[in-house]
């Protein structure tokens, strides 16, 4: 049994606690114990290497290690769940300075220094697979993806579920919860406890159900069970709506259904399946399911089982709020396990996460994603998130090459569409919520949120869809400080935010001209004749240098034929930050406008945009066309105790107050007399105002069934 992070659910937290302490100090010993075996174990085989010792004493010593190694392999599994502990509450603690710097390249090892690592650490990890009761056929299709041993949640919850125990896991995005439940499934009901009891033949009742919240994800799950479920005779089907009812496989007898709550309720309801001698059932994403409203499908789904007693009840997800606990008394057994990697106290949200906040409004948000990939998805895909429908599409059309994904698009095409991403077609996705939960899609760099979701659950499993099986991502949030409140997002998600602004054209440019000038240098020999007389005559009629020129070939090639100023409060093009200090506390920004009116015609005061006051309320940020930026400038000289800069860093702001609603996002801001706010008076960017309500209301439902 795994020794830690498994409590009873019923036990205080107190008790619980102590618990944990005690086995906490109990492998601690146990680990000192270990060190110094493997202590001694070094020293023996130093000696052995530089002494070349006799046969004798060697098998001895591989007698001895022998022993050793079986009852290090116990202490080591034990180990493993204290290092868990420790290293994810220093991660919590740290975690921004956990990341790598952006783009930065790993250190290339050589082939032959990865082979001795990789097999080195085979050996070394309690973890590795050899150390669990996993049959060969499938250890050998494990090894053939490239799995050599469990991840924590996989290891903590492997011998609970093959013992028969009833469970709530939990682990962080990406952590690998689906194999934790499919492995001991497929062994219990193979060569475990449950081998007897399964039915088999001709039209058998399936043993297994797992319901998911949404369509992709059940797709997502089958295909595990297919994929490992073959190899050791068992069978799956996969079933959720939006597509014509097939049963035939439910009539032939199948060992695993993987479904929507919607599409099983209604073959159950019509008799197309029977659940009366299901051993496991498996609720996966149970939070998002229950509060997707399918509680009532649920239950009528899952009371189908006959003999109670007889059945396994999993419940999985990232997040589980306190209500999902509560009703999961109504489904799990009393004596059920709780596996928690996350914990009360620490980071909800990925660690191998980058988490990036940045302001932006939206009518800049179209222009200044194309940016953003550009500097921190390293290549990869990117996932775009959108609150609704509509501004999904709405972005996805204008950003090259992206494609949408949401509830009203046919289910052949959401497939197509997915397929497409996964195979790298394309490599944005512009996406509702129903790509939050569980997608797990290779290559995913970058997440970038188009506003604060209503829930932290929902930026938890977002940010989740990059970083994943210990990979790194960056997340970027993209908020209006005037209507969204983040800090409490990332009090709540455990986070520590980089602030950020948007990136600088000037800066992104660079970064694309070095590119630019390293594929210049590839391009072959055989063109130059054909250009070198045209070259020649620019160089001689042009009136600029050849680096100048040069210069301009470089950009033209990278698709630039002008570098715009861009906001760094909004992110909008054309327009420039100003701070303005009036040498006292800035309480209103009626304050502010009254003060600029003092030495700016009213046309020039009406033009900015993006108003907010500084967190230390010592001056106003806000945005002037670029055009205007001079006379502003200009202007400060006539007016007394007034100061106007550019803005290089943008200061910390004000946020709107915390008691407006329940929303990370929407408010009214400060309520300046222009309402607008953000983004209302957007002409920089292409298409200003057109997202300005899209991005606004409630969170989309993603799909239902
Ligand atoms: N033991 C393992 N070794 C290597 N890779 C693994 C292992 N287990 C799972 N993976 C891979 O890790 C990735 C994430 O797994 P999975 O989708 O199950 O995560 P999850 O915890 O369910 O995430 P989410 O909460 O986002 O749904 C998958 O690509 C999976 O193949």
């Amino acid at each position: 049994m795994p020794s830690l992070f498994v409590s009873d659910a019923v036990s205080s937290p107190e008790a619980k606690e102590k618990k944990k302490e005690k086995k906490i100090k109990k492998n601690t010993m146990e680990i000192d114990s270990q060190v110094e075996i493997n202590e001694k174990k070094e020293k023996k085989s130093k000696k052995k290497k530089n002494l070349k010792a006799d046969s004798d004493s060697e098998e001895l010593d591989s007698m001895e290690e022998k022993q050793k190694s079986s009852k290090k392999k116990e202490k080591d599994k034990k180990r493993k769940a204290v290092e868990i502990v420790q290293e994810e509450e220093e991660k919590s603690e740290t975690s921004s300075e956990l990341y790598e710097p952006m783009n930065a390249k790993k250190k290339q090892k050589l082939p032959e220094e990865e082979e001795a690592e990789e097999e080195e650490s085979e050996e070394e990890n309690p973890n590795s697979l050899s150390n669990f009761r996993i049959s060969e056929n499938l250890k050998n299709k494990l090894n053939e993806r490239g799995i050599k041993a469990l991840f924590p949640i996989q290891a903590l919850t492997f011998d609970i579920l093959l013992d028969g125990s009833d469970l709530i896991g939990r682990a962080r995005t990406g952590q690998g919860k689906t194999l934790a439940f499919v492995l001991p499934i497929l062994e219990s009901l193979t060569n475990g406890p449950k081998k007897m009891l399964r039915k088999m033949g001709y039209g058998r009742a399936p043993s297994v159900l797992v319901l998911l919240p949404t369509r992709e994800l059940a797709q997502q799950v089958y295909a595990d069970f297919e994929v490992y479920g073959k190899v050791v005779g068992l069978t799956s089907c996969c079933v959720y709506g939006g597509v014509a009812y097939q049963t035939q496989e439910l009539r032939r007898g199948v060992d695993i259904v993987v479904g929507t709550p919607g599409r099983v309720k209604d073959l159950v309801e019509n008799g197309k399946v029977d659940f009366s001698s299901l051993l496991f059932r498996v609720l996966d994403e149970a939070d998002e399911m229950l509060k997707m409203g399918f509680v009532d499908d649920v239950e009528k789904i899952l009371e189908k089982v006959g003999d109670k007693s007889k059945v396994q009840t999993l419940l999985f997800s990232a997040t589980v709020p306190e209500w999902v606990n509560k009703i999961s008394s109504r489904f799990l057994k009393p004596n059920k396990e709780n596996v928690d990697l996350v914990g009360n106290e620490k980071i909800k949200a990925s660690i191998s996460v980058r988490h990036i906040v940045m302001p932006c409004a939206s009518g800049a948000i179209s222009d200044l994603i194309p940016d953003i990939i550009r500097c921190y998805s390293s290549g990869g895909r990117t996932i775009i998130f959108c609150e609704k429908k509509e501004s999904t599409s709405d972005l996805a059309g204008r950003l090259p090459g992206a494609r949408a994904i949401h509830g009203d698009i046919q289910q052949k095409e959401r497939e197509k569409t997915l397929a497409g991403f996964r195979s790298g077609k394309f490599m944005v996705l512009v996406a509702t919520s129903v790509a939050a939960r569980g997608l797990d899609i290779p290559d995913v760099q970058l997440v970038i949120q188009c506003e604060p979701p209503r829930e932290v659950e929902a930026y938890i499993h977002r940010s989740g869809r990059t970083g994943r099986a210990g990979n790194t991502g960056v997340a970027v949030l993209l908020y209006d400080p005037r209507r969204h409140n983040v800090s409490r997002l990332e009090r709540e998600s455990g986070v520590k935010f980089e602030h950020l602004s948007a990136p600088q054209p000037a800066d992104v440019a660079k970064a694309v001209g070095v590119e630019a000038a390293e594929a210049i240098i590839l391009v072959s020999d055989s063109v130059v004749p054909a250009f070198k007389s045209a070259a020649e005559e620019l160089l001689k009629t042009s009136g600029l240098s050849a680096v100048e020129l040069l210069a301009k070939a470089l950009a033209k090639a990278s698709g630039y034929s002008e570098i715009k100023s861009r906001s760094l409060l909004t992110g909008m093009e054309k327009y420039v930050t100003v701070l303005l200090e009036v040498g006292r506390p800035i309480y209103s920004p009626g304050s502010v406008f009254g003060t600029l009116r003092r030495f700016l015609p009213e046309d020039k005061v009406n033009a900015l945009t993006g108003l907010s006051i500084t967190a230390d309320g010592s001056g106003a940020v806000f945005d002037v066309p670029s055009e205007d930026l001079d006379e502003y400038l200009a202007g400060q000289e006539n007016a007394a105790n007034v100061s106007l800069e550019v803005v290089k860093k943008l200061p910390p702001l004000r946020e709107r107050e915390q008691s407006r609603g329940p929303r990370f996002g929407s408010g009214g801001g400060f309520g300046d007399r222009r309402g607008g706010g953000f983004g209302g008076r957007s002409s920089g960017g292409r298409g200003g105002g057109r997202f300005g309500g899209g991005f606004r209301s409630g969170r989309g439902r993603g799909f239902r069934n």
